[in-house]
């Protein structure tokens, strides 16, 4: 048995439930990984300089065993995010430490502790295997998984999944992620595929898609409602291209910050009409590595003026950091909100805490989604409200190039990845719906 009797099962049209619970499992199958005994590689290299192609390789590797209320899924398309990037190059710290602390907790979990580790937090497939207790999903069911692992076990994140103590990252700070062929992934992070997207667009939003809804619009992130002006950087990148597209269709004003004419037209044909271009600007908020420039904060905040008629922003969706965060504090007006979720460019953020507190601003941490978020984040996938922003695919060989690409930002939003799928386009179910909104998904679509 091999993973090609698992998709020829999958193209076939009549493959029932039963059919595809009797299929044997393969003995192995092939994954991107990076490797333990490589984590050094870069040492003494700048960030810039750390080529995730030479850490990411494509290796075969054994099915791992199937605990209870987990799942098996055959992976027909994946995505690469940013913390694939992160993890190919070790920064900020070897992804082989989560995995060891996370061998540490019990013993089903001592299987993540591996000298490879298979990365990726994206999926779109067909499950092959339920474990124990698992009842709501069964062989052959079309998914997506969000990436959200949870143990569930302490009350403190009973109300909110996000706070967990033993919260993590699935494919990033646990073991079997998206980029492979198999993954293993808990049953609750399970959801069902879109289905008017083909397996690489339904892939594709994911996990920066409800990373995007929690930040932006839940209440747990920055709360936004109609009218309010949104800052959003990189809004055509991963996370921004969602969260242009939550602020359009929420009756939010998006002050789009991008860095070229071309990602600039790609705000422009999502709806956002205030765009800031930030390198024909010019803008320098550091005028060395320890000293900001608050003039360049002032000539940013007097160009969102411009733009918004006179107003300031109510909410800032952060991630570049450091070398945004001062800016981002300066131009949030009275009682507004900045809410980050990453720092790109560095973590240890400095900004005037006069203009945070005189104002009454609020800075809120966000990371991932909840269980819900991520639910009603796919719900608005497949209901055509939120479209995929994929825009290029690479074949799993090629995952190192995709994360090279989005190392050195030369992607526009959402970079896909076939696994399984052996060309774009399959998977699609729902012709109908897909016609109706077929612009808004290919708009990102190579370029
Ligand atoms: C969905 C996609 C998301 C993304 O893409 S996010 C971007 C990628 N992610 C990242 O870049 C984050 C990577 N992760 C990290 O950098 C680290 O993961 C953290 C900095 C987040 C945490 O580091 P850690 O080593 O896990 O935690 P510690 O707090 O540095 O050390 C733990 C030790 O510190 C003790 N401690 C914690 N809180 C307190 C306290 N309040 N007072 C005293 N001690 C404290 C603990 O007990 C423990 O101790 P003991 O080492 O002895 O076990
Ligand atoms: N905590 C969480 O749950 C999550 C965190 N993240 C993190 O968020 C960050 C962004 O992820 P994602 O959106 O997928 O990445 P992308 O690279 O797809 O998009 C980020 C965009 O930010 C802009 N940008 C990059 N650096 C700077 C800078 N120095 N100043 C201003 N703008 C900048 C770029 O747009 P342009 O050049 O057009 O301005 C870029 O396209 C990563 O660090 C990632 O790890 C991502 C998802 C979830």
């Amino acid at each position: 048995m091999t993973v090609k009797d698992i998709l020829d099962a999958i193209q076939s049209k009549d493959a029932t439930s039963a059919d595809f619970a009797a299929l044997p499992l393969p003995e192995s199958y092939q994954a991107i990984t990076v490797h333990k005994d490589e984590t050094e590689m870069f040492a003494g290299l700048t960030t810039r300089d750390k080529d995730p192609r030479k850490s990411i390789h494509l290796d075969d590797v054994p099915v791992p065993e199937l605990g209870p209320g987990e799942a098996l899924v055959a992976v027909m398309a994946s995505s690469v995010n940013y913390n694939s990037v992160w993890t190919s190059i070790f920064e900020p710290l070897s992804t082989f430490g989560f995995l060891e602390r996370y061998g540490r907790t019990n013993e089903l979990a001592k299987r993540h502790d591996l000298p490879y580790h298979i990365i990726g937090s994206d999926l779109a497939g067909v499950v092959l295997r339920t474990g124990p207790g698992v009842n709501a999903w069964k062989p052959g069911d079309e998914v997506v998984a969000h990436c959200l692992s949870v143990e569930l076990e302490s009350s403190d994140g009973h109300n909110d999944t996000m706070l967990d103590p033993e919260q993590r990252i699935w494919g990033f700070e646990t073991n079997f992620g998206g980029l492979a062929e198999i993954a293993l992934v808990k049953s609750n992070q399970l959801m069902p595929k879109p289905g008017h997207l083909s397996w690489e667009e339904a892939a594709a939003p994911g996990l920066v898609n409800s990373t995007a809804y929690r930040q932006l619009v839940s209440r747990n992130g920055a709360g936004m409602k109609q009218g309010d002006n949104v800052l959003i950087w990189g809004a055509s990148g991963g996370l921004g291209s969602y969260a242009t597209q939550f602020a359009l269709a929420g009756g939010a004003n998006p002050i789009c910050v991008v860095s070229s004419d071309q990602k600039a037209d790609i705000c422009r044909s999502m709806g956002a009409e205030a765009i800031i271009d930030r390198s024909a600007e010019g803008y320098k908020f550091w005028k060395d590595e320890t000293t900001q420039d608050p003039k360049e904060w002032k000539r940013f905040g007097k160009r969102i003026r411009e733009l918004t008629g006179g107003e300031d922003i109510d909410i800032v969706f952060e991630h570049p950091g450091r070398e945004t965060f001062g800016a981002s504090v300066f131009v949030t007006r009275k009682g507004g909100t900045i809410t980050t979720c990453a720092s790109t460019s560095g973590y240890m953020h400095e900004y005037d805490n006069r203009y945070l507190w005189m104002s009454l601003k609020r800075i809120i941490g966000s990371h991932f989604a909840n269980y819900r978020e991520a639910w009603e984040a796919n719900r608005l996938i497949a209901k055509g409200k939120i479209h995929p922003t994929l825009s290029k695919v690479y074949s799993l060989e090629d995952t190192g190039q995709a994360a090279y690409d989005v190392h050195r930002n030369l992607h526009q939003g959402k970079v896909g990845v076939l696994c399984l799928a052996p060309e774009e386009g399959l998977g699609v179910r729902d012709e109908e719906l897909r016609a109706e909104h077929i612009d808004a998904i290919n708009r990102f679509r190579n370029i």
